[in-house]
């Protein structure tokens, strides 16, 4: 079994003691122990899952990383099955309400162990996957991992020809006028993945403006069934010469922005935001730009950018 580590030990319903009182007594050490572990002193790796810390967060669930068993001898996973449920039976009489357990990559078989006693994936990295087991009451009110993918295009309007940027991407099935764009990297911001996506397509080096549009699609098959946001930046062309790439795009080139307001040969999307960009271009663009401002996050000691439409001077120092 595993001792909790964390600060507070939650007390399960029913076994509230007034006053607060002492923690329960910490289990004894696993090999002083009968019954279900008299097997694991013979079990390979058994000595190493003693060793294991269990991590209280502020909900009541409790976090075990198996990649802390590092440099052990190979679990058996008899010896890991018995070990994960006299831990899961202690948690659930602490009254934890859930387990979030991080398995290496190298030591999958035992993913198939927890499984088998209720757990399922919440997520997988590169290195690593993380199941859950709720142990609360009702069902799980565990968030999920990631629901969405961002994609993010510039539209690089050149406003002294009223030119703007559009490729064709080489592998779609139709060969309809965009602008250029992907997906953002992890930890990217919105404006650097379309300064980094239009320079890698095109070879034109722009600046961020403003965003445009947001998209929304459920069940994006571009995104492995999952939801995909793709949001349009304005941008302001650095350079003129195209230099497309080959692997990515089929065509590329400086398009008049009214040809392609209304060119029948694109998407709905793309269409409605060359009009977008066309009237801001011959109204102002304070009509259409959504702008962007930087703060500190209060109790991150991050930044943050906040994006949204111009804020008169007024409201803006309003205190
Ligand atoms: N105008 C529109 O209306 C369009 C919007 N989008 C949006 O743009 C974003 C994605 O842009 P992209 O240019 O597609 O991304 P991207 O510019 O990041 O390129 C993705 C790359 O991954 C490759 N790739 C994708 N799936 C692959 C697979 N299964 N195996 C091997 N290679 C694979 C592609 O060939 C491409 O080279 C999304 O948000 C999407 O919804 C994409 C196309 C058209
Ligand atoms: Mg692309």
């Amino acid at each position: 079994m595993l001792p909790v580590a964390g600060a507070e030990r939650f007390r399960s319903r029913g076994r509230h003691r007034p006053g607060g009182g002492r923690s329960p007594p910490r289990p004894a050490p696993l090999s002083a122990m009968a019954g279900p572990w008299r097997g694991l002193r013979r079990a390979r790796g058994w000595a190493a899952l003693a060793g294991l810390r269990a991590r209280t967060d502020k909900f009541g669930g409790v976090s075990v990383d198996l990649g802390e068993l590092r440099g052990s001898p190979r679990l058996e996973r008899a010896a890991f099955g018995r070990w994960l449920r006299e831990s899961v039976s202690q948690w659930r009489d602490e009254g934890r309400i859930a387990v979030w357990l991080r398995v290496p990559i190298l030591q999958s078989s035992l993913v198939a162990v927890a499984a088998s006693q209720g757990f399922a994936f919440h997520h997988a990295e590169q290195g690593s996957s993380t199941l859950t087991l709720w142990l609360g009451e009702g069902p799980s009110r565990l968030p999920g991992f990631a629901t969405h993918q961002l994609g993010v295009a510039g539209a690089v309007l050149d406003e002294s020809t009223g030119k703007v940027l559009v490729v064709q991407d080489r592998n779609k099935t139709i060969n309809a006028w965009k602008f250029p764009g992907g997906l953002s990297n992890p930890g990217e911001d919105i404006g650097d993945t379309a300064v980094r996506e239009v320079f890698e397509e095109t070879g034109i080096k722009s600046e961020f403006k403003s965003i445009l549009s947001i998209r929304q699609q459920h069940k994006h098959p571009g995104a492995f069934g999952k939801s995909d946001m793709y949001i349009i930046c304005r941008m302001e062309p650095a350079s003129f010469r195209i230099s497309f790439c080959q692997h990515e795009c089929l065509r590329c080139e400086w398009m008049d922005l009214e040809q392609l307001a209304r060119t029948e040969n694109t998407t709905p999307i793309t269409s409605n935001v060359a009009k977008l960009l066309l009237f801001g271009y011959r109204e102002g663009f304070d009509r259409i730009d959504i702008t962007m401002r930087e703060f500190p996050a209060v109790y991150t000691g991050l930044f943050y950018k906040l994006y949204h439409r111009e804020l008169p001077e007024p409201y803006r120092n309003m205190t």
